[in-house]
């Protein structure tokens, strides 16, 4: 099966040598073809460059992409989108006042998901759960990670597990799947944390191993929730079974977390609302990417991780949307996008290539997503006519997206 796309207006994220991720500097340069042509064959890229060049390929459905732009589908590589219910009271309560953490406090939160989760079938979870991959695909991404913790229960964490297992074997997309245990202590852990990190150490992890059911492990490290020493016991135990660290750190407070992330071989380190220099300076020469995720400071009114400050100190930095019942409900990276031009000042160079090449770097996968190189998945959004890319950002609640290709096949 081959497809031909031609006259492309604007073929984005062309890299013709594969890379891992872009750092700094380079983060401003978004390499891209005017006037192009995109051949797909066997659902992976197979050739492309200015239409000058375009082969005759008689056995090839054409599509005419005159006006419109083509870039590789948005890779998400921070999600919770395994969850039942939702929490609609805690938005209520945030506008009549009360912060995030006076409503953890309250048995809110966190815990508030699991207990609904806890009491949600396996199928009726995969069943809400689908309804959202399937709306994020239609909105452009093409790779996605989905983290666990919702639990907070053998049972609980493994049926969540479970349920992404069931979602990458019933759809196209790629997914990583993230065990993440350690995002809440339950209830009756409170006064007894050695006693959940042993739950998770020494039961939950044998399961999950032996059902090969995780690609990455996460935990929770701020103030209130996993300490510094806790989450190196995680990372540690999460290493002896072949799971590299993926840590929610820095989001409220900075306490010397993202230290010990870079230290346990941390793939990336997430959230980062608050940073200091000196975390900007153990990132540095780190093989651990930043990810921030604006759209969970929109949504709950904090700071917006500080992207200019660390892309100018030549850190890579990448975007993902958080989509969750608490802090994010939304997964549009498209927003994303947007917000990260708006709110953190990221060019719209700097912002395509956060949510492409670097969020595939960020969730172990850039050999095969990110950018539009020969051999790589044929994951492609082609847009509506467009005056340039620029206008992704700019009409920031427009939906531009005319066509979505996940591995060489049409998924809307
Ligand atoms: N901050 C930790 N975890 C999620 C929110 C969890 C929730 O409130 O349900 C996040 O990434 O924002
Ligand atoms: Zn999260």
């Amino acid at each position: 099966m081959k497809t031909l796309l031609i006259n492309i207006k604007e073929l984005l994220q062309v890299r013709e040598n594969s890379i891992e991720m872009v750092s700094g500097k380079e983060m401003n340069v978004l390499p891209l073809i005017n006037d192009a042509f995109l051949l797909i064959e066997n659902n992976v890229i197979a050739e492309f460059g200015k239409m000058d060049d375009c082969p005759t390929i008689s056995d090839a459905k054409i599509i005419d992409a005159t006006g419109k732009i083509v870039l590789p589908t948005w890779v998400d590589s921070h999600t919770h989108i395994v969850y039942a219910g939702n929490r609609v009271q805690e938005f209520v309560d945030r506008i009549n006042g009360l912060s995030y953490e006076e409503i953890a406090n309250r048995g809110g939160g966190i815990l508030n998901s699991a207990k609904k989760l806890n009491e949600t079938s396996e199928n009726e979870i995969y069943e809400q759960s689908k309804l959202r991959l399937e709306e994020v695909m239609q909105q452009g991404t093409g790779a996605v990670e989905i983290k666990s913790g919702y639990g907070l229960t053998v049972e609980g964490e493994l049926k969540m597990l479970r349920v992404i297992k069931k979602l990458k074997e019933n759809y196209p997309i790629e997914i990583k799947a993230t065990f993440l245990g350690a995002h809440a202590f339950p209830k009756e852990f409170k006064e007894n944390h050695a006693g959940y990190i042993d739950l998770i150490i020494n039961e939950m992890l044998p399961k999950i191993a032996e059902e090969n059911l995780a690609d990455y492990i996460d935990a929770f490290l701020e103030t209130g929730y996993f300490s510094v020493e806790e989450t190196i016991k995680i990372m540690e135990a999460g290493k002896k079974y072949g799971l590299q660290a993926k840590i929610h750190v820095n989001q409220f407070t900075a306490i010397d977390g993202i230290k010990a992330c870079v230290e346990n071989n941390a793939l990336s380190v997430d959230h980062l609302e608050v940073v200091t220099d000196e975390d900007i300076a153990v990132l540095k020469n780190s093989k651990t990417i930043p990810v921030a995720l604006p759209s969970c400071s929109y949504f709950i009114t904090i700071p917006y991780t500080p992207a200019r400050k660390m892309i100018d100190a030549g850190l890579p930095f990448a975007v993902a949307t958080d989509f969750n019942p608490g802090t994010t409900p939304s997964g549009n990276m498209n927003f994303v996008v947007a917000a990260a031009c708006i709110k953190m000042k990221m060019t719209p160079e700097e912002a395509v290539n956060a949510a492409t090449i670097n969020g595939a770097y960020a969730m172990g996968i850039s050999k095969t997503h990110g950018s539009i190189t020969k051999g790589k998945k044929a994951n492609i959004i082609i847009t509506k006519p467009l005056t340039s890319f620029y206008q992704l950002p700019y009409e920031f609640t427009s939906n531009l997206i005319d066509k979505v290709m996940i591995e060489g096949e049409f998924i809307s």
